[in-house]
């Protein structure tokens, strides 16, 4: 039966698809070590520098994001983040139960809608790249394609 939403975006990250979002819960290894969220592997994922990473790695994900903001940054970072979020997200829907929800969006536009001024991941106020919900397409693509 048509639900009425099968080709509506998917434009918020928050309520029914909070999952959705870098900062809920997703258990993943990065480089050997375990990150509680995407958020958190995302940050440390900035800097090579030890110390750093192991303070990102022991909080939550809105003191990763903080966190993140003072590491020093690895020298190809602007060029290499956008296929560590997508290595990061690949991890995250490897998750079954996640797996299975990204699956059931099926081909609704992913859309990280967002009022914080995020124009690069996301879309604010109509304006923006959409690098994540973008990313997050391309990982959905490759599950459907298997
Ligand atoms: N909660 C939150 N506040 C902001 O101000 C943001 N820009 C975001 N965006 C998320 O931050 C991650 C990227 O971090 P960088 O800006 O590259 O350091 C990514 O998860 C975005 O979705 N979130």
């Amino acid at each position: 039966m048509y639900d009425g939403q099968h080709d509506l975006p998917i434009d918020e990250f928050t309520a029914e698809f909070y999952w959705l979002s870098n900062f809920s819960p997703a258990p993943i290894d990065y480089e050997g070590e375990l990150y509680m969220t995407v958020e958190n592997a995302f940050q440390a994922a900035k800097t090579s520098d030890h110390r750093a990473r192991a303070l990102i790695r022991d909080c939550g994900p809105d003191e990763a994001k903080m966190r993140g903001l003072h590491v020093p940054l690895r020298p190809d970072w602007e060029q290499c983040r956008v296929a560590v979020m997508e290595d990061l997200l690949d991890a995250k829907f490897a998750i079954p139960a996640l797996r299975r929800r990204l699956i059931a969006t099926g081909d609704r536009p992913i859309i990280n809608r967002n009022v914080f001024g995020d124009t690069f991941w996301g879309l604010c106020r109509d304006q923006g790249r959409n690098e994540l919900g973008e990313a997050i397409m391309r990982v959905r693509n490759r599950i459907q394609a298997r």
